[in-house]
């Protein structure tokens, strides 16, 4: 049989370098230059492991090993792994720690990863709901609620899970109080930091974690497919155990995780990352001056207030009154702002929509403001 392989010549992004990138998914996951000169000497396959002794974890030629130790400090840990992204994360700490049939508590808002995890774990679960609209707030008392009724019932409670900022409104949770109610209660706590470590100052130790599941492609400026899982030394022994025919090999990172690109510019990027989580104050002030003006034209945020975190959800009954009028219906708001050069936002959606200006300067931000306000003034 022939196989037409002209699609997979002169292969291009839709949405052009230039363009400004609004999605919230993918703005911390942007590479420095840095990561991206990286990339052109650890193209070919199994590029790590020119002088590997065995290990992944163990090889200092690229620097991993350092690197892990030094992620370990930045994240205030004990142990860190490469992983291939938060969910492999999260699934190795169930797999390892939980026995099949145990509960996971986990908050409503958890992505969809953390279910599906929970289910190839073999696992059962309870969630801790929300407030509901427009907060969508995740009250950490009520982890405590969960944990009563679930003891009460004579279930077994295996893991604590908090997502410390969710996709859906970016919320930051309380983590600390989370953490002290596991602790307390002595299960152990994770807390799923996809949207946070990289792009924040993230503290495990000081926020009671004993893992935080990471990924390098979501916030730490990283080609994905990466993440790292930074775990407490008191579950080294179950969560990293060894193979029984392979002695050198961790069996629930199946030997060794990523073996190339994503990897080392995950590291290539660490410098830029530690530096820029400094300026995180900085983000939280344009994240919340993009509120401020578009909730002048009526469009208006879910989620906690004051905004904790670049992730904004926005209701945009605007933009769904103006879609009825116009012949492109819902399309019209994607259409115009990529002829303004802006890009990353879902086509056809004019009810809510979800943006981040994480990284942008401050030119960048005032552009896509002005933007937005034009076209819902003048289309
Ligand atoms: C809160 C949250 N957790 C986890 C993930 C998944 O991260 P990864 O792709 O690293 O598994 C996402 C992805 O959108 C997310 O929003």
């Amino acid at each position: 049989m022939e196989i037409n392989l002209d699609k997979y010549r002169n292969l291009s992004r839709h949405l052009g370098r230039e363009y400004i990138n609004l999605n919230p998914i993918q703005r911390g996951g942007i590479l420095p230059v840095e990561a991206k000169k990286v990339i052109y000497e650890y193209w070919d396959g199994y590029s790590v492991c020119d002088y590997c002794g065995g290990r992944l974890d163990e090889i200092r030629t690229p620097p991993i090993y350092e690197f892990l130790e030094d992620v370990s400090k930045f994240l205030d840990m004990d142990i860190s792994r490469p992983t291939h992204g938060a969910r492999e994360s999260k699934f190795i700490v169930m797999h390892s720690i939980c026995k099949e049939g145990d509960y996971v508590i986990l908050d409503e808002n958890a992505h969809y990863t953390s279910y599906v995890a929970i289910e190839r774990a073999r696992l059962n679960y309870v969630t801790v709901k929300n407030d509901g609209y427009p907060t969508y707030q995740i009250e950490p008392e009520r982890y405590k609620e969960a944990i009563d009724r679930l003891e009460d019932e004579g279930k077994s409670i295996g893991l604590i899970l908090l997502t410390h900022v969710d996709g859906s409104y970016g919320n930051l949770s309380d983590a600390e109080k989370v953490g002290k109610i596991a602790k307390k209660r002595r299960y152990p706590f994770l807390l799923n930091c996809a949207y946070t470590v990289g792009r924040m100052p993230v503290k495990g130790k000081k926020l009671k974690a004993d893992f935080l599941a990471c990924s390098g492609h979501k916030s730490m400026a990283a080609s994905g497919p990466i993440g790292i899982l930074s775990i407490r030394e008191e579950f080294a022994e179950e969560v990293l155990r060894r193979s029984k025919n392979h002695p050198k090999k961790e069996v629930e990172l199946l030997g060794c995780t990523s073996r190339g690109v994503p990897l080392l510019s995950l590291i290539a990027s660490f410098p830029y990352v530690v530096e820029r989580v400094k300026k995180w104050e900085e983000e939280l002030k344009k994240t919340r001056y993009v509120v401020d003006r578009l909730e002048e034209i009526g469009f208006k945020q879910l989620g906690m207030k004051p905004k904790e975190h670049d992730l904004i959800k926005f209701e945009t009954p605007v933009l769904e009154e103006m879609s009825k009028r116009n012949k492109r219906r819902g399309f019209f708001f994607y259409e115009e702002l990529k002829k303004r050069g802006i890009g990353g936002i879902v086509p056809g959606v004019t009810k809510e929509i979800k943006i981040s200006v994480y990284g942008l300067t401050w030119e960048q931000v005032e552009y896509v403001v002005d933007t937005i306000i034009e076209i819902v003034e003048k289309c």
